[in-house]
């Protein structure tokens, strides 16, 4: 069955085109990587998929539903609801609590502060960062700091997580312990995940990998 699907879309920021024409179909539960040059139109791709931005033409489908042409507060309503996000710098907010930081989406879709706080801790365990809960994210390294945006990516139980270069700041190590966690926990959830990466030992964890190449997408790897 397919999740989430992009048909024909193009985009084009002022006069530079970023997408010409993406056609992609991520079936539920798999684990997709998005490849392909510096600039080819990645991350584009992915803000169309998760209603972040409206592509020029084409179309956008999540789960049956047609997302792009939705208000802007229908796809807020959406990302907040259904999908999961982790960026290539964790982007936590620095003057709240690393729990405080992972409750973060279920506060925000109204769940009160106690429930959304237990909710957040049973992540720490999970991924292994028992006892980091009260730190700001100024005293985490950056591997904690991604595990921590990780768990806020997968605590409102997303149907779709994306990942837009998860572990681009991170030694090869750390950055292989996160994707570990990020595929175990989406297996075990049975999220799909759409993960934007320039490294293929992260595709490598893949279910299957595309390739983006001049706002188009191919599974064929040219020379
Ligand atoms: N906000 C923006 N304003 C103007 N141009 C943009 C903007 N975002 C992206 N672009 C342009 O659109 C094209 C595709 O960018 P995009 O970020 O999707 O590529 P990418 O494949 O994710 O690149 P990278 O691997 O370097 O992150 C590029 O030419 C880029 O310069």
């Amino acid at each position: 069955m397919i999740i989430i699907e992009a048909r024909g879309v193009e985009l084009s920021f002022g006069h530079t085109p970023a997408l010409r024409g993406a056609d992609l179909a991520v079936g539920a539960g798999e684990i997709l990587a998005v490849m392909g040059p510096s600039g080819s139109g990645k991350s584009t791709l992915l803000h169309c998929l998760a209603g972040i931005l409206v592509p020029t033409a084409g179309e956008i489908h999540f789960d049956g539903r047609r997302v792009d042409t939705l208000g802007e507060n229908e796809r807020s309503a959406l990302r907040r609801d259904r999908f999961g996000f982790v960026f290539q710098f964790g982007q936590l907010v620095p003057e709240l609590t690393a729990e405080e930081n992972v409750a973060l989406p279920l506060l925000l879709a109204g769940t009160r502060r106690e429930p959304a706080l237990r909710a957040a801790r049973a992540w720490f365990e999970r991924l292994g960062l028992d006892g980091l809960e009260r730190r700001r994210s100024g005293e985490l390294s950056g591997g904690q700091a991604q595990r921590v945006a990780l768990a806020r990516g997968l605590v409102s139980r997303p149907r779709v997580l994306f990942a837009d270069e998860p572990t681009g700041s991170l030694d090869s190590l750390t950055g292989e312990q996160v994707m570990d966690q990020l595929v175990a926990s989406a297996r075990a959830e049975g999220t799909t995940v759409v993960v934007v990466t320039h490294e293929a030992r992260v595709a490598a964890y893949a279910d299957r990998e595309v390739i983006v190449r001049d706002g188009k997408v191919t599974t064929l790897v040219h020379p």
